[in-house]
């Protein structure tokens, strides 16, 4: 199957919660390490997130720096990458912020049993593309994604999106900012959550660096994906 190179980028608490348990953000790095983000998000196609994001946080996911907005242009591309939601029910709010703020391409992937008028809602506002049944089939969105011409896909989030992209076998790296504050909360969203692997297999990483950024550390892991 054809599919974009595709990483997941995600800051985390020193005890791993990317979010409290009331699903709020809180600042867990500092100014070099949304630059370092911006940078990435600079250099992808697309940038995508859950629902459980877009209505927790929403969040726009643009470029924030004027220079690299202007490199883009340069280049010939539109001033964001393309914003890409993963969303079955098609319960992404028509005011959203990603769809707000920026220029630049927007898709929703909707399952095809999301009601037909949320989804003619959304299409006013986006690009929308059905894949999967009940649940957005995400091996089948992923080649979609490919055949309209994105090749580097940057995933940010949240916890149960991470782990249905990586227990599919759909993540090439994962780069996560540990930050100095500890979080806390049974409940509170962790770098993965979904359901967890049934037995006690676990997927295997490599180390690619470690890097110390202001009080935190940059983890960048390379997943080896089972064959
Ligand atoms: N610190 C960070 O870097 C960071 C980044 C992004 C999000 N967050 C946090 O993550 C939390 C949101 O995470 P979440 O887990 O609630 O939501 P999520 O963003 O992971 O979205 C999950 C939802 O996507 C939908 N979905 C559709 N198809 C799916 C599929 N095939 N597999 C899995 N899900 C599918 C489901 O409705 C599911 O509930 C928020 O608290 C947010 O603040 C933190
Ligand atoms: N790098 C980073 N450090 C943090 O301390 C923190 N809380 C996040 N959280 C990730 C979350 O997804 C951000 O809130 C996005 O940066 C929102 O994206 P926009 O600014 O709306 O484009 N990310």
């Amino acid at each position: 199957m054809d599919r974009p190179f595709i990483f997941i980028n995600s800051a985390m608490s020193a005890d791993g919660k990317i979010s409290t348990w009331q699903r709020k953000q809180v600042r867990i790095s500092g100014a070099i390490d949304f630059d370092r983000v911006d940078r990435l998000r600079c250099g992808s196609d697309a940038i995508m997130v859950g629902i459980g994001t877009v209505l927790a946080d929403d969040p726009s996911l643009t470029v924030k720096s004027v220079q690299r907005k202007i490199e883009r242009k340069e280049k010939g591309f539109d001033e964001n990458p393309v914003r890409v939601i993963i969303d079955s029910q098609a319960r992404t709010p028509i005011d959203a912020d990603i769809f707000k703020k920026g220029e630049g391409r927007r898709i929703v992937v909707v399952s095809s049993s999301a009601p037909s008028e949320n989804v003619k809602a959304l299409r006013r506002k986006a690009m929308v593309i059905i894949a999967g049944e009940s649940r957005v089939d995400l091996p089948d969105a992923m080649e979609q994604l490919y055949l309209l011409g994105i090749n580097r896909l940057m995933v940010e989030g949240g916890a149960t999106l991470n782990w249905a992209m990586l227990s599919s076998g759909l993540v090439d790296e994962i780069y996560t900012f540990v930050g100095n504050v500890i979080i806390g909360g049974q409940v509170a969203p962790t770098l993965v959550d979904g359901e967890g692997f049934k037995d006690t297999s676990t997927l295997p990483l490599e180390l690619i660096s470690a890097e110390k950024i202001e009080q935190g550390i940059l983890l960048k892991w390379k997943v080896l994906n089972f064959q």
